[in-house]
């Protein structure tokens, strides 16, 4: 069960991300995971960006990758089990056969991978179509008895994916994500579009630092499922903690009916 009834502390790790770098990038998420514990309100769930283990290192990507994911399996599992701490996996550059995905691996507090999901939208202005293969499946799993959904980055352009997971039941969204300059104003808008017309809370956790002249502004924020941004990151490689109260999900609902009042034998 989650803390008390319904209450989750959830821990974002907006951490810099170095390009081609594995090793280095598993040592810092390990110092950002046991600072994350440490706090005096134990997160429930904790969660990081997009690629954390690679970054976009896209030409020597099959060098890099987790292969069958063993690595990020090793250290995640053991953590969520040591500690009891949901983790959403951020995604990391996974290896599988000779095809490379971007994956997000979903642990519970025992330390078992209750899901896993692939990208499914791949970005063409940073060329993924070229490198990595689209994942076939969406992302909806539970945690502590709360039903999930999962996304990466440039997903959040897709609004019926997202509506797909809450009409499959999610009460909040989970989504890792590499979102560069220019273009915070789409990141910040999209997200909570999401959260309102959706009705759910909406966690992100992006990336800061630079990759060559590709500069991320972290901004990683949790959004209540009234629209309203409870915690927000700046640009500095941080942990943004906050804590939900999943009722919440319901008293808007049943406030503004739009689960009840859509139309789908019209659109
Ligand atoms: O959609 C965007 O503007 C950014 C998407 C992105 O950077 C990604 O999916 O990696």
């Amino acid at each position: 069960m989650a803390n008390k009834a319904n209450q989750w502390n959830i821990a974002l790790l907006q951490m810099d991300i170095a390009i081609g770098e594995p090793d280095l990038n598993y040592a810092v998420l390990e110092g950002l995971l046991e600072q994350a514990i440490k706090a005096e309100a134990k997160p429930d769930v904790v969660m990081f960006p997009e690629m954390w283990n690679t970054g976009y290192a896209l030409d020597r990507i099959h060098e890099l990758a987790d292969v069958d994911g063993e690595r990020t399996h090793a250290l995640l599992s053991s953590f969520a089990r040591e500690h009891g701490v949901n983790v959403i996996g951020g995604s990391i550059a996974e290896k599988k056969g000779d095809q490379i995905f971007n994956t997000i691996y979903v642990y519970n507090r025992e330390g078992i991978k209750v899901a896993e999901y692939s990208k499914i939208h791949l970005f063409r202005l940073m060329e993924e179509e070229k490198y990595l293969q689209e994942g076939s499946h969406i992302g909806q799993f539970e945690l502590d008895g709360i039903p999930c959904g999962m996304m990466i980055c440039y997903d959040i352009r897709f609004p019926e994916l997202s509506r797909k997971l809450a009409l499959g039941g999610a009460q909040i969204l989970f989504v890792p994500a590499e979102w560069p300059n220019p273009r915070l104003h789409h990141w910040r808008t999209l997200l909570m579009a999401r959260a309102i017309e959706n009705q759910m809370f909406v966690m992100s956790c992006n990336r800061v630092g630079t990759s060559g002249t590709t500069e991320f502004f972290g901004h990683s924020m949790a959004i209540d499922p009234w629209g309203e941004i409870i915690a927000e990151g700046t640009e500095a490689e941080q942990i943004i903690r906050t804590q939900i109260d999943l009722e919440l999900v319901q008293q808007v609902r049943s406030r503004i009916a739009v689960f009840e009042d859509r139309r789908p034998s019209l659109y």
